[in-house]
């Protein structure tokens, strides 16, 4: 029997949701998420993979649905008595719940298995029903250069003390992924890209989900050689993104913040660029040259949206 494989390249919330659409809509077919993993963060010892983990609680029905991000029925205790202590990062929401996921990754971690391993360890409890790879099994994080507001000075700071703490406020003049020189596909990555018959970029941060998630060496390429169409779901609709802060992240790397402008960045694979079809909202009508570009509802408000945009997107992919 051969089974339908689709690739899908993923952030948090948006990633995530998508997924589910993506199986909601092709529950026969093999389905690979490849998860950003630039994100990551080690916080009072424990290693976080924000991603990682909103993708697995939220096929795995987990997530809190309000959030998007971490567990369901949360509780904040640890995070409190930290603070009591002043025990510095405050400004990271680490619930209880969740503490558990971390405190068990960290302890594999830490006994040598890769993230890889760790991660599928960690899935057996969630059952996500997609196979869920990190984008490597080497440390890469993303660090952000900022400016700082009194001195002028330049410095290099966690992603994720750019985005939580200060909300992205600091104006930033570039992303830099630390440990991407010597990190590779994670394994059954390049593998999955061989025997797709589409490869999805999910509506996520094309700079620091999907961008970074490029920037692994020889992930870019083993994409690129995937007898799989590439569809692309844009993150922008009317001008704006629909939650977060990549409106941030686009001038930064010198990217319009529109559908034409994140397409027109990933660029037509007939051209060196990434895809072969990209779904903007309907009226955003993308001009992006060598691309198969379609208007399609793009909004996942609900499960029966979000498996009609997932449909959509394999439907552009012919599958
Ligand atoms: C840093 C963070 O990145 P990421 O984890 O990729 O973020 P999100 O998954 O929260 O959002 C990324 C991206 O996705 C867009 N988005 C969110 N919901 C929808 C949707 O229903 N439809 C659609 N087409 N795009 C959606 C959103 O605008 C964001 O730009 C981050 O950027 O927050």
């Amino acid at each position: 029997m051969t089974f339908v494989q689709i690739v899908v390249l993923a952030g948090g919330v948006g990633g995530a949701r998508f997924l589910s659409g993506v199986r909601a809509t092709a529950p026969d077919a093999r389905i690979t998420a490849v998860v950003n993993t630039g994100d990551d963060v080690t916080m009072h010892g424990l290693r976080i993979c924000p991603d990682l983990d909103t993708v697995m609680y939220t096929l795995g029905g987990g997530i809190d649905p309000e959030r998007g991000w971490g567990r369901m029925g949360e509780s904040w205790t640890v995070k409190e008595e930290l603070a009591a202590y002043g025990a510095e990062p405050t400004w990271f929401g680490l619930g209880d719940r969740d503490l558990a996921t971390h405190l068990v990754r960290t302890r594999m971690l830490d006994a040598g298995y890769p993230l890889s391993q760790v991660t599928a360890a960690l899935a057996e409890r969630w059952k996500p029903g997609v196979e869920l790879l990190p984008m490597s099994d080497q440390r890469v994080e993303t660090h952000v250069v900022v400016t700082e507001p009194g001195s002028g000075r330049q410095q290099a700071i966690h992603f994720q003390e750019w985005w939580v703490r200060h909300r992205a406020a600091l104006d930033a003049s570039a992303f830099v992924q630390v440990g991407a020189d010597s990190a590779s596909p994670a394994p059954g990555v390049a593998e999955a890209f061989a025997a797709a018959d589409a490869v999805l970029l999910a509506p996520s941060n094309p700079v620091v989900s999907i961008g970074t998630i490029l920037g692994v060496p020889g992930l870019r390429e083993a994409l690129l050689a995937t007898p799989g169409r590439v569809v692309g779901v844009s993150p922008i609709v009317s001008g704006e993104v629909v939650r977060g802060m990549a409106d941030r992240c686009l001038p930064v790397v010198g990217v319009e913040v529109s559908a034409e402008g994140v397409g027109r960045h990933y660029g037509a694979r007939s051209a060196g660029g990434l895809l072969d079809g990209w779904l903007v909202a309907p009226g955003d009508g993308a001009d992006v040259p060598g691309v198969d570009v379609r208007e399609v509802p793009l909004l996942m408000s609900s499960p029966a949206a979000t498996a009609a945009l997932a449909r959509a997107a394999l439907d552009a992919a012919d599958v």
